[in-house]
């Protein structure tokens, strides 16, 4: 049984950070969310010269029981239809990995098709889909076990290759449904503030998706342990991507957080190990309406606000030259010394 130990970084280092960020040739404070950002990074890294290293976008991908109910604006195939899609190179993720030099990794977690003899993929399929968490948990609690493993794995793998920077992305049709009973499980939000659109219910469609899951919930006969939730409620393809968090956080690796479905594999990655939290970065706020709330129970500041609601790591991806941005402030930027620029009074 995977078991992960993540050490909360030493804040010690922050008041010598903020030190160094101070006295760059600049207003007080005047680079914002940058400052920051460079900030975070170099506490999550312990020095005062933080980099970046082969950043990688990890896709995992997996079908839903939950998908046979009519959750969703679209059928369960096309799960199996964007990966090829990322695979061939066309999809969003695809394109902004090309633009930004990212790279990436599409992992079949428990797609309900049969990928085998895909050299492009990697093969980590736990089952071909989930159960339908309307009438009996979407997993086994072994099941679990193993995704968190697999999650973990591929994060040992690209860190093995030099990479200190990773974030996930998510495809599977259905999912937003997981992301909102997490919600609503783990924290107790009502399933009215945590059920959404998802990829683009009309209204009627989220009154349906909000009684299915008021049925799901009312069903559930668990033990109530985050642990009991996740398998009850997650799908492969986001338990992976909260094992390959706790990975990288115990790497010590910088996650920067994608949209709503991400953010609901962190939250369940948080339900299990808090720590995690310390190493995250958090791109942007999705057009999903419940991803504002989660961001704020996380304590989470977005960089970017896009209207986005896409998933599959987008929102990461865009905003990764602004982690650049953050890291060249802090590494190049000339002291108020060096440079004999007249420090502001306060
Ligand atoms: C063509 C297409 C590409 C996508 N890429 C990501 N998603 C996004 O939509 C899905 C979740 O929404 P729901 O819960 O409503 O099914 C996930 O696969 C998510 O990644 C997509 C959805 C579609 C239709
Ligand atoms: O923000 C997201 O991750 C998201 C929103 C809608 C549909 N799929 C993903």
């Amino acid at each position: 049984m995977k078991t992960f130990s993540i050490k909360r970084p030493d804040r010690a280092i922050a008041a010598q950070l903020q030190d160094k960020i101070d006295d760059l040739t600049k207003p007080k404070g005047s680079l914002g969310l940058l400052e920051e950002t460079a900030l975070r990074i170099g506490v999550i890294q312990q020095t005062l010269t933080p980099t970046l290293s082969k950043p990688y976008n990890l896709v995992f991908a997996g079908d839903h029981g939950i998908a046979d109910e009519g959750v969703s604006a679209t059928v369960k195939e096309v799960t199996r239809q964007m990966v090829y899609n990322f695979i061939g190179g066309g999809a969003g993720v695809s394109v902004f990995a090309r633009q930004h030099n990212i790279g990436l990794k599409v992992i079949d977690s428990g797609v309900d098709h049969d990928f085998e003899g895909h050299p492009e993929l990697v093969h980590k399929k736990i089952a071909f889909g989930t159960r339908n968490f309307l009438y009996e948990p979407a997993m086994t609690h072994e099941e679990l076990h193993l995704a968190l493993e697999r999650g973990a794995e591929v994060v040992d793998d690209i860190h093995r290759e030099g990479s200190n920077v990773v974030s996930f992305g998510e495809m599977g049709i259905g999912n937003t449904s997981c992301s909102s009973m997490l919600m609503t499980m783990l924290h107790n939000v009502p399933l009215e503030k945590t059920v959404g659109a998802g990829s683009g219910l009309d209204n009627k469609g989220v009154q349906h998706k909000l009684d299915i899951l008021s049925r799901a919930k009312a069903s559930y006969k668990g033990d109530r342990s985050a642990f009991d939730i996740i398998a009850h409620f997650s799908g492969y393809e986001m338990a992976m991507i909260t094992g390959g968090m706790l990975r990288a956080a115990e790497l010590g690796m910088v996650i920067l957080v994608d949209g709503f479905n991400i953010t609901a594999s962190l939250m369940a990655a948080a339900a299990l190990h808090p720590e995690v939290l310390d190493y995250c970065i958090y791109s942007h706020k999705s057009n999903e309406g419940a991803h504002k709330l989660m961001l704020d129970i996380l304590g989470g500041t977005p960089l970017l606000q896009l209207e986005l609601r896409l998933g599959e790591g987008t929102g990461a991806l865009v905003a990764y030259p602004i982690l650049e941005s953050a890291i060249c402030m802090i590494n190049n930027m000339s002291s108020f010394s060096a440079a004999k620029v007249t420090r502001s009074f306060n």
